[in-house]
């Protein structure tokens, strides 16, 4: 499988306080990548150095091999690679203009047709169309935040914790729409401390208090106990 995204050695932190040690990580094409950890084990510090919104102390990140020196300049790689963000959500304009921020189109014609595909996905922001986004409930924003950043047609959706704030039969419905969008080459990297997202995952790393504690299939983490000490148990890691 092609390499399409890939960190490694990454020291990252706060100040002077260290939060992730020695990360290694890849999403090849097409996979379904799931960051698991607990409350405070360093999955939105991680995505988000991923994406360029923190700096990182050491490390490198690549897209396709090559190394990414700045991924939020970087038009390119910003097609590529989109981040789902509530924070993204403008809730000023209407459901329609914040979708339209989403892509790079060339033309209005395409704009539309991709907005429409979104609208067919998610059915709960398309009665909202014509609404402004700071009208919508948590759940239809959460939606609305995952439609625009699947806008630009991306390679690789990150996503930090979709599940949250998500009434259950919400969650359900994302990890539909998701697998729906994977079945047409989309990967994703998605940092959760829900475990129903390993019935979408190909590959998974269990993040422990700032380290990768474990890294492999479901069916490995299932004879491993790498979750049970994460979520349950002491830590073994000194920091
Ligand atoms: N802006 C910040 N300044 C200093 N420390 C921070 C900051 N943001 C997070 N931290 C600390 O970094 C550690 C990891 O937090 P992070 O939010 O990355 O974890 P998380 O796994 O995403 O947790 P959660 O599931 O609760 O969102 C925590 O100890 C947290 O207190």
């Amino acid at each position: 499988m092609a390499k399409l995204f890939r960190a490694t050695q990454l020291d990252v932190g706060y100040g002077k306080m260290q939060i992730l040690w020695d990360i290694e990580l890849e999403v090849n094409q097409g996979e379904r990548v799931l960051v698991l950890g607990p409350n405070g084990a360093g999955k939105s510090t991680l995505l988000q150095s991923l994406v360029g919104l923190m700096q990182i102390w050491r490390g490198q990140i690549f897209y396709h091999e090559d190394p990414i020196q700045n991924l939020r300049i970087d038009h390119r790689i910003r097609k590529g690679i989109s981040f789902v963000s509530e924070l993204g959500v403008v809730p000023s304009l209407t459901v329609e203009d914040n979708l339209r921020l989403g892509g790079y189109y060339s033309s209005k014609r395409e704009v539309l047709q991709r907005m429409e595909e979104m609208y067919e996905e998610f059915p709960a922001i398309k009665e909202k169309r014509k609404a402004l986004a700071g009208s919508l409930s948590g759940g239809q924003r959460k939606m609305l935040s995952t439609a625009k950043a699947l806008m630009s047609h991306p390679q690789l959706l990150i996503m930090d914790e979709p599940s949250s704030g998500l009434a259950p039969l919400l969650v359900t419905e994302v990890i539909q729409i998701l697998s729906r969008f994977q079945k047409q080459g989309l990967s994703f990297l998605i940092a959760e401390q829900n475990v129903k997202f390993l019935d979408i995952a190909d590959k998974v790393y269990v993040l422990d208090a700032g380290h990768i504690a474990f890294s492999g299939t479901v069916e490995e983490l299932k004879m491993n106990d790498a979750l049970n000490r994460a979520y349950f148990g002491v830590s073994g890691h000194s920091s």
